[in-house]
């Protein structure tokens, strides 16, 4: 047996070694400093009863990431060397948080790291205990450790035994996946998951994001209930997660979210059934086909269906708890089903005393943290066997029907039953830490007059309920009695509604502020509707408060660009706005805006510039999308033009050239552009309506067939001082201004030697004329029989000295951005996160956008917009270049 002995270090204290609501996390490298972690676990163990930790068992665990194996042998050598009797380690460092759970409660009693006490009821440790342990941070002199202990090979399940002072010392590698597998079997009818996961109509998809749960993935749903293995995403844990971030939303589990149909979508029908875990494997994530289930009311519908569906519940319920800012969606089915309801701080270890008190059986977190007394932390795995037990309940007399009941039959009906509860978050992050506490400290004082804060959100929306109480939340322990205080800052609505805002306790960097949006509809004929719409009225009332002055309204935070606009309808107020890359809205607290972009009478122009006619005042300027103040003046036009306009700038209208600015009409029959010169040093002139003449063609339109027309301009781009449209495989058309007078001079290039095919070969094309670093190209969209699907893509140069396109494989590294009506935009793609040499078309009707490189024409990326709203109208906005 090996010997091993005792060594007392010296340590000097690190500042901030505060636990937060779940531990201690910094980054990777700050972890690695000689001695951080020592000193942060020699706290511990200083912090608790030396009882607890001479002859203790404990387990010791990682979810995998990088320095996990490190930092099991070195707490390991300071178990031993703290009179610990024996260690259990998971194999190879990994260890699910449910599983160290389930383990200690069974058998004992990438570039982010983090170290988490859990006590002997499987829980995180108490505030009391943390509070301790970040105390013992700031006087620790010494720790201690056992550095002739020999590393223990971690990769082979086995007991080796050491001797030290105080006697044996064993370390314990096993496979938890046995324990927890055991556990699983206790809670849940395996074989009726195994019958669904067998019926060919339903489909199964899980993404470990390359974190632990890979490892219990692939032991449950193939080996044990039967999934195929190519139901398995990123499901081999990886010690930089594969280069991701393993958080289970709708940012980061692209993979998933897109072969669920929510986000880039292939030809392949999406499975029926999604989830996923962040990298140790206690957050969830689940969605349905093209379909996503809030963190908030996945656990009320758990709830609602876990007696009927779920054995270990079979015989009731103990009551059902959720942390304060998720939704009370859970609270309603509380009610109907007359079960207990606790309302606890956010943090796990808050439900853990109410579950050891045989109070709580159920509870979730807005932050896809769902789980039940079976252990005392969240499970992702068991919410995913919940949300499997619950389907194959519904879909048990069914499984051979023509139709399963889906995720979003489930959903849609407990909204029916109970109402919904529209809910969305939004996140403030890396904010100055004293303007967010000042911030919070604003929004505690407002609370003594509500009347004012009613009056206050009045003035923005008087489409909203009354504010009928507010107040700072806390919570008194039911079972110990303790008080936590400043647990975040809530308005409550008459119709049931909240708003809440919180400090987060887990951000790494600065404050995080988070804001909690909810809106309850009890009519079931509403509980369809489009969230970002039924949140629109509270999202503004909460930007309202949190800025604490309604006149302030008008001072908009700036959303970043480029970015895709929707436009409900013609003349519909603010579009909502959508990032580029990620598809999702960035709108998101309705107090980040483009300047001037909610004006009916705005249009985008390539140069990024938006032509504003004001409203109130008739004045005309353009407006820098990304500077509230940066207005250039225009001459007044004399009267509003419809929204469809389109608008181009014959350069850049901050140059020292003039610059002529092109208003062209495309209503239907109208062949009205409107222009004027200004900047350069000239004297500026008015605008100047002119009627075109640019030939007739045959009217196609039904009723006007055998007639002709005039010919409406309708792609046009700028290029070297003039304007280019109409551009066909034969000819493109040219409108140059002369100076003083300006007035406009039509002509034509003939292309030539033309290009083939005038049209797609099926239906019809397209064609798009884009400047990039002064040179024209155009972009010919080919359109299926169906005038809507692009089959393919092909970009072509003009050489003007030839008077011919050239077909061309890359475009510079840049990314042409197209909408309709023949709008083309490019722009340098590293500088604006795009990708390079690729085509950007919007379909505000589809709720999405395509990508195409322009060497892979017809290969066409779909983008889905998640929660995009009803829109006819899809505008990209982009820097001013
Ligand atoms: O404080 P926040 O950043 O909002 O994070 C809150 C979350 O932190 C951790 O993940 C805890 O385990 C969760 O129980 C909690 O909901």
């Amino acid at each position: 047996m090996v010997l091993f002995s005792v060594t007392k270090k010296a340590t000097t204290p690190f500042d901030g070694q505060k636990p937060g609501t779940s531990g201690l996390r910094k980054k990777v490298t700050v972890f690695q400093q000689p001695h951080y972690l020592q000193n942060f676990v020699q706290s511990t163990f200083n912090a608790l009863p030396a009882d607890k930790v001479k002859g203790a068992t404990i387990v010791v665990s990682g979810d995998g990431r990088y320095f996990s194996k490190d930092a099991v042998q070195i707490i390991t050598k300071m178990a031993a060397a703290n009179g610990v009797r024996r260690v259990w380690v998971g194999q190879n460092s990994l260890m699910s948080t449910p599983a160290v759970s389930a383990v200690i409660r069974e058998r004992v009693g990438a570039d982010d790291f983090g170290i988490k006490y859990n006590m002997e009821n499987g829980g995180p440790a108490p505030e009391s205990v943390t509070d301790k342990i970040f105390s013992n941070t700031t006087t620790i002199t010494e720790y201690l450790i056992a550095e002739d202990l020999p590393d223990v090979d971690i990769s082979v399940v086995g007991v080796t035994t050491f001797s030290g002072p105080e006697g044996p010392f064993d370390v314990d590698v096993f496979d938890s996946t046995i324990d927890y597998i055991k556990l699983m079997k206790t809670i849940f009818d395996f074989e009726s998951i195994k019958k669904l996961l067998a019926s060919p109509k339903f489909t199964f998809c899980y993404d470990a994001l390359h974190g632990v749960a890979g490892t219990y993935a692939t032991r449950i749903f193939v080996e044990e209930l039967g999934a195929a293995e190519s139901s398995l995403l990123n499901c081999v844990p990886k010690e930089d997660f594969g280069g991701g971030h393993p958080d289970p939303n709708l940012t980061y589990a692209k993979e998933l979210v897109d072969r669920m149909g929510l986000g880039k979508s292939s030809n392949a029908e999406p499975p029926e059934f999604g989830a996923a875990a962040d990298g140790d494997a206690d957050r969830n994530m689940i969605l349905g086909k093209r379909f996503f289930v809030t963190p908030s009311d996945s656990v009320a519908i758990i709830a609602a269906n876990a007696v009927q569906s779920i054995p270990y519940f079979s015989s009731g319920l103990k009551g059902v708890a959720r942390s304060m800012p998720t939704s009370a969606a859970l609270d309603v089915v509380a009610k109907n089903l007359n079960l207990k309801f606790f309302e606890v701080p956010t943090g796990w270890k808050f439900f853990g005393n109410l579950m050891d008190a045989g109070m709580c059986s159920i509870c979730g977190e807005e932050s896809f943290g769902t789980g039940s007394d079976h252990i005392r932390e969240k499970d992702g795995i068991w919410a995913v066997l919940a949300w499997l037990s619950i389907l194959a309940f519904k879909n048990k007399d069914n499984l051979g029907g023509d139709k399963l009941v889906t995720v979003e039959d489930i959903v849609r009906q407990h909204w029916g039953t109970y109402g919904r509860h529209y809910y969305t978050r939004y996140d403030y992050e890396n904010v100055d830490a004293g303007a967010a506490k000042e911030l919070m400290a604003n929004l505690v004082s407002m609370q003594s007059s509500l009347s004012d804060v009613n009056k206050l959100i009045k003035e923005i929306r008087s489409d909203v309920s009354d504010v009928v109480a507010a107040d700072e939340f806390e919570y008194k322990d039911p079972v110990d009695g303790s008080v936590s205080k400043h647990q975040g800052v809530r308005y409550l609505f008459g119709d049931g509604s909240r708003l809440v805002f919180r400090l987060s306790g887990t951000g790494s960097v600065g404050a995080t502020i988070r804001v909690y949006i909810e809106q309850y509809e009890k009519d079931s004929s509403k509980t369809g509707r489009d969230s970002q719409d039924a949140l629109a009225p509270l999202r503004t009332g909460g930007v309202t408060l949190e800025i604490g002055r309604s006149d302030r309204m008008d001072e908009p935070r700036v959303a970043p660009v480029p970015c895709l606009a929707l436009k409900h309808g013609a003349d519909s107020d603010k579009p909502v706005l959508f990032s580029i890359s990620d598809a999702t809205a960035i709108d998101n607290n309705g107090g980040v805006d483009i300047p001037g972009l909610t004006n009916g009478n705005a249009w985008v122009t390539p140069q990024g510039w938006i032509r504003v006619r004001s409203a109130s005042d008739a004045s005309t300027f353009l407006q820098n999308p990304q500077d509230p103040d940066g207005k250039i003046p225009l001459p007044h036009l004399p009267r509003e033009l419809p929204s469809t306009c389109s608008c181009r700038l014959s350069g850049k209208p901050n140059g020292s050239e003039s610059c002529i600015v092109l208003l062209v009409e495309t209503e239907e029959d109208v062949t009205v552009l409107w222009y004027c010169r200004f900047g350069g040093g000239g004297e500026g002139e008015g605008w100047v309506r002119h009627e075109y003449d640019v030939g007739t063609q045959w009217d196609i339109r039904p009723g006007k067939e055998g007639q002709r027309e005039k010919v409406p301009i309708c792609s046009i781009a700028a290029c070297r001082g003039k304007f280019y449209f109409n551009a066909t495989p034969e000819s493109v058309g040219v409108l140059e201004f002369t100076p003083t007078p300006t007035a406009p001079v039509f002509g034509s290039i003939a292309i030539a030697d033309p290009l083939p095919g005038g049209y797609g070969v099926l239906g019809a094309a397209l064609g798009f004329l884009v400047e990039a670093e002064d040179d024209l190209y155009m972009v010919r969209l080919l359109l299926d029989r169906d005038f809507e699907t692009v089959y393919d893509l092909i970009v072509y140069k003009m050489d003007f000295s030839e008077q011919q396109w050239h077909e061309v494989d890359d475009i510079g590294g840049r990314a042409f951005l197209l909408a309709p009506a023949y709008f083309g935009a490019s722009r340098a793609a590293d500088e604006c996160g795009l990708e390079k040499d690729s085509v950007y078309v919007p379909y505000a009707h589809k709720k999405c956008f395509e990508v195409c490189k322009v060497e892979e024409k017809g290969d066409i990326d779909v983008v889905n917009l998640i929660e995009a709203p009803d829109a006819k109208i899809g505008m990209w906005i982009m820097p001013t270049d």
